[in-house]
């Protein structure tokens, strides 16, 4: 049997992040990754040169000509950018009936360029997270999601909380941006925490890190794993593929796509 996932995200011409890192990864899985794109950005690994968003006609098509024929196993979004395009493809998931959705909520760019105009947020906030089987945001994220300052592990369980409340079915908090050599990414599923912890690579090459594990969870549960099976196998890819960097690009370089063996 085929399994199907289709992205909804930006490019990344550098390769590392955005459409590319999903399909690479929903690859690397064996599952048949499609995509929606919905805007180009200029980007390698010293950072973005320039952002350019498709109109929201051009992302509607490509869902819709997706949806139609290949009907997809599990979707995840990426950078949305704008309001106009965030409440298009809440509409489109509604409309397709696509159920085991995964939202990274991309915001910002490791170099600190926005992927996310500001005022988009609530559009975000009210249009997606109800509509998010799983929702992956990293802690910055999760701060101005839940417009709360996380430094505890406490207050990532607190953060959690607050998502799930939000309407999000299983929220996957990741961990990168924590303190220390030791990384924890958190599941919430409503009732109980899970843990994930490994320990920080320490290497500059991380670009993508956050597109390439929320496309893994998406690859796995198209194959209709569970979200903790989902995770486990996220998490094991991300640590390969950082752990052996293809030393490309002389800034923050991508992950290994091709490192993880199932
Ligand atoms: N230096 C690192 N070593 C090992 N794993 C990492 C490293 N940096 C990030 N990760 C992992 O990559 C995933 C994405 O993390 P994070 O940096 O929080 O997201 P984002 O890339 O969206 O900012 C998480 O599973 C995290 O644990
Ligand atoms: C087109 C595009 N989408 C998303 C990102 C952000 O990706 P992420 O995995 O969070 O990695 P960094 O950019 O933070 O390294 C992106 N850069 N481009």
């Amino acid at each position: 049997m085929t399994h199907k996932a289709l992205t909804i995200a930006g490019s990344d011409s550098g390769g590392g992040a955005g459409i590319q890192a999903d399909l690479k990864t929903f690859h690397q899985l064996r599952v048949f990754g499609m995509s929606a794109i919905t805007a180009v950005t200029a980007q390698n690994t010293l950072g973005v040169q320039g952002v350019y968003p498709l109109s929201v006609e051009a992302v509607e098509r490509q869902i819709d000509s997706v949806a139609v024929d290949l009907s997809p196993d599990a979707v995840k979004t990426g950078m949305l950018f704008s309001e106009e395009i965030i409440e298009l493809v809440a509409c489109k998931i509604k409309q397709h009936g696509w159920i085991r959705v995964v939202v990274d909520p991309v915001m910002i760019a490791k170099g600190g360029a926005p992927l996310l105009k500001q005022e988009a947020v609530k559009a975000l906030q009210r249009h997606m997270l109800p509509l998010a089987y799983v929702l992956t945001p990293n802690i910055p994220e999760a701060e101005v999601l839940t417009n709360m300052r996380i430094e505890t592990l406490e207050q990532r369980k607190e953060a959690a909380k607050k998502l799930h409340d939000m309407g999000v079915r299983y929220v996957v908090m990741k961990g990168g941006h924590g303190e220390g050599d030791e990384l924890v990414d958190l599941l919430y599923d409503g009732e109980q925490f899970y843990e994930w912890k490994s320990k920080r690579i320490d290497t500059k090459h991380t670009h993508g890190t956050g597109c390439t594990f929320a496309a893994a969870i998406t690859a796995q549960l198209a194959k209709e794993k569970t979200i903790y099976e989902a995770v486990d196998v996220a998490k094991r890819f991300i640590q390969a593929a950082v752990e052996q960097t293809l030393q490309i690009g002389s800034g923050h370089g991508p992950t290994n796509h091709w490192a993880f063996h199932e």
